[in-house]
């Protein structure tokens, strides 16, 4: 019997759907809806396809792995394909893949499984060569990759070299394991993150994901990344009989493995040791989704095999997330530094995967909509492992048509300035830069540890400088005398001195806390330290154009443009000018590049492609940084020199194409060496 139109309708649909949110997912690491809608989206699109074979494409969802590596990479294949798993969401699921299992072996009586704790980070493939770590890259559609081999470099956990001692190394060996982000660096992350006006990462995995996937290994290198390995693709010069001899010959050669990962006789123990682990969730310092079941004798896995996107021999036993039922008693707006106001879901305080909540974020004004939630109503709220809460849906039948729909205001809640919005943009925002919140946020991010650092300045007395109408903006904060400070509620002359002093000692922070302490949105932590390293003085990276600040690698047009827009308001121009009367040096060069005029590297853009003989990636980077050029990844008509290595990719037909002047090392070496004359002796 054809298929009716609905469900050819409803298959686009979902394929459609599915494909964007795995873009979204896979490619910018930023999802729009929780992997519980997604997994519901999938499981629909999976019964339809069985129930309707003969309407599989090749390329639906459920065929296909991951998302193709992003171009921004050079890309690596995978010697053994990387799977996905299946997955199951209940005890009956789980015992049915054991019957499944042994049914295709013929096999009556139990069998051995593994069991190891589901880690949500990002599956990576190292490749070690006689034992030295020479190659490592991404999941990516399971078959290419991207390399990601610098910035697995910088996690500490990742051994460069194997361990010998205790077994003998293979020559070459494919090791996979899953990246991740503990749930202290997550939350620190993300702090740093709406500090600097960027969108927040929806969880841990995304994360890792997220900084990982960076094309400056110095922003992977500060993000506390860490590894645990559980399986091999490609191996030759050692044999493994069981999954369980693959984990302990791992953990033997120096590479973590999870300690919570057991071997057991049967399916039964194996659903007990899912009870342990969903009990023990909450005091990991990871987060885990579920857990692996693998078949353990690996000639099993062999005849069982592998279907289109995972392997027959595997099924991931997944958690659920805590949901609980609560009633939304008003929606407040709360405004950040950046002006953006955010509605919060203020709600009876319920108990939600053993803590107690009683607000939840309610995203946008657009979430509002989709989801059509209103003050009054009963709703699903659901918080995933330790992720902020969120609402799910309103639970319409309860309703008992009191309930008030929400509308955005116009206005600001608290200066009533009209809000704004950006076209391609779900936040609304204040404009006004004096607007209470917005001006207290700002003064104690000035203020705050990661920033200026001044000591007795958090938010409390911003609040109090602020209301009293002794600071209007930071600059002010240098103007401070004692009887101010002492006409305050909770000042004493001893409290107030130490203020004063912390506020002059400020003068000296670092060029990079400064730049950060600024708040210009998009600048976090890292960018700052980039500018500073670039520009060496704020005059200097007030002059730089949105070109000059696109050609640094790890600054992309948003960010250069939000840099740009931020030095050219007159009210921060103003602060400037008050900064520099308060005793700051803005022109003072710190580090920075040296622009001598003979300098054939300074202000140029390199790119490095196909791996150096002499330099590391790194090296050759921090080599021009040095001398006041910078580096790119991305091949574009910026570029000044391609420098090639010895196995030149993608990029290097890409520069032809754009007829780019591209160098040997050794002309590389030549144009540094034209001013390395303070080496000679
Ligand atoms: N929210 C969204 O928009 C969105 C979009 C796409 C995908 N997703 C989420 O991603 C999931 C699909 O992603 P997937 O294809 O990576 O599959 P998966 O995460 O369900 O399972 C496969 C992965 O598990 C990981 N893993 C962790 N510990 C392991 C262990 N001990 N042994 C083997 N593998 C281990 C590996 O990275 C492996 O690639 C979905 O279920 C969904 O939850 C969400
Ligand atoms: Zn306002």
């Amino acid at each position: 019997m054809p298929a009716p139109a609905e469900v050819i309708e409803r298959l686009k649909w979902l394929r459609d759907e599915i494909n964007y949110h795995n873009y979204l997912y896979y490619v910018l690491d930023q999802p729009k809806i929780s992997d519980e809608d997604y997994d519901a989206l999938m499981r629909e699109l999976k019964e339809l396809e069985e129930q309707y074979p003969e309407l599989i494409t090749p390329d639906s969802p459920t065929q296909r792995i991951g998302a193709a590596p992003s171009e921004k990479f050079e890309s690596v294949p995978h010697r053994v394909p990387m799977l996905s798993l299946d997955d199951a969401f209940s005890e009956t699921e789980v015992l049915e893949f054991d019957e499944r299992v042994r049914r295709l072996l013929d096999i009556p009586g139990p069998i051995e499984y593994t069991v190891e704790p589901k880690m949500d980070g990002l599956a990576v493939e190292l490749t070690y060569e006689n034992g030295v770590f020479v190659r490592g890259s991404t999941r990516g559609d399971g078959y290419f990759g991207e390399d990601v081999t610098q910035n697995l470099r910088t996690i500490r956990q990742i051994p460069l070299r194997l361990i010998h001692r205790h077994l003998d190394i293979p020559e070459l060996i494919d090791v996979r394991g899953e990246v991740f982000m503990t749930k202290d660096a997550f939350y620190a992350l993300n702090a740093e993150r709406e500090k600097a006006g960027l969108p927040p990462f929806a969880n841990p995995r995304n994360a890792a994901a997220g900084s990982l996937r960076q094309l400056d290994p110095n922003v992977t290198r500060k993000r506390q990344l860490d590894c645990f390995f559980y399986g091999v693709g490609a191996v030759s010069g050692h044999r493994f009989r069981t999954q369980w001899d693959i984990l302990s010959s791992l953990k033997k050669w120096g590479l973590k493995i999870n300690p919570h990962s057991k071997k057991v006789k049967a399916i039964k123990e194996a659903i007990h040791h899912y009870e342990h682990l969903r009990d023990i969730r909450p005091t990991l310092p990871y987060e885990i989704d579920g857990m692996v079941i693998k078949v353990n004798d690996l000639e099993y896995q062999k005849r069982l095999g592998s279907k289109a996107r995972s392997p027959r021999w595997a099924v991931a036993f997944k958690f659920e997330a805590a949901q609980a039922v609560t009633k939304i008693l008003d929606i407040e707006l709360s405004v950040g530094r950046t002006g953006a106001v955010t509605p919060v879901a203020i709600m009876e305080p319920v108990k939600v995967g053993g803590v107690v909540v009683s607000r939840a974020t309610l995203h946008n004004q657009d979430e509002i909509a989709r989801k059509d939630v209103r003050v009054g109503d009963w709703v699903i709220i659901r918080r995933a492992g330790d992720v902020i809460p969120e609402v799910v849906r309103p639970l319409k039948e309860r309703r008992s048509g009191n309930e008030v729909p929400f509308t955005m205001p116009k206005a600001c809640p608290v200066c009533h300035t009209p809000l704004e919005k950006k076209e391609d943009e779900a936040v609304w925002r204040c404009p006004n830069p004096d607007c209470f919140p917005r001006l207290v946020k700002k003064i104690s991010h000035f203020a705050s540890k990661n920033a200026m650092n001044i000591e007795g300045l958090g938010g409390k007395v911003a609040e109090l400088l602020v209301t009293n109408g002794l600071v209007r903006d930071i600059s002010d904060l240098f103007k401070l005398k004692m009887p101010d400070l002492m006409s305050l509620e909770g000042f004493a002359e001893k409290s107030a001195q130490n203020l004063i002093d912390a506020i002059s000692k400020s003068k000296n922070a670092p060029l990079s806390k400064l730049i950060y302490a600024l708040g210009i949105r998009h600048v976090g932590e890292v960018t700052a330290q980039i500018l500073a390293r670039q520009f060496g003085s704020i005059e200097r990276l007030k002059e730089a154009s949105q070109d000059e600040l696109e050609a640094i690698e790890g600054i992309g047009p948003e960010v250069a443009k939000s840099i740009r827009n931020w030095f050219k308001d007159e009210d921060n121009l103003k602060v400037l000018e008050a900064l520099k009367e308060a005793g700051f040096d803005l022109g003072a060069r710190e580090g920075g590049p040296q622009k001598t005029p003979d300098n054939p590297i300074s202000q140029k853009t390199f790119l490095f492609t196909g791996g150096l003989k002499n330099f590391s990636r790194e090296e050759a980077k921090a080599a021009v940084l040095e001398r006041g050029g910078s580096v790119t990844n991305s091949v574009s008509r910026r570029v000044d020199f391609v420098v090639v290595g010895e196995k030149p990719g993608s990029k290097l037909e890409k520069a032809q194409k754009l007829g780019l002047k591209i160098i040997s090392e050794d002309e590389f070496l030549n144009l540094l060496g034209g001013l390395n004359d303070d080496n000679t002796e």
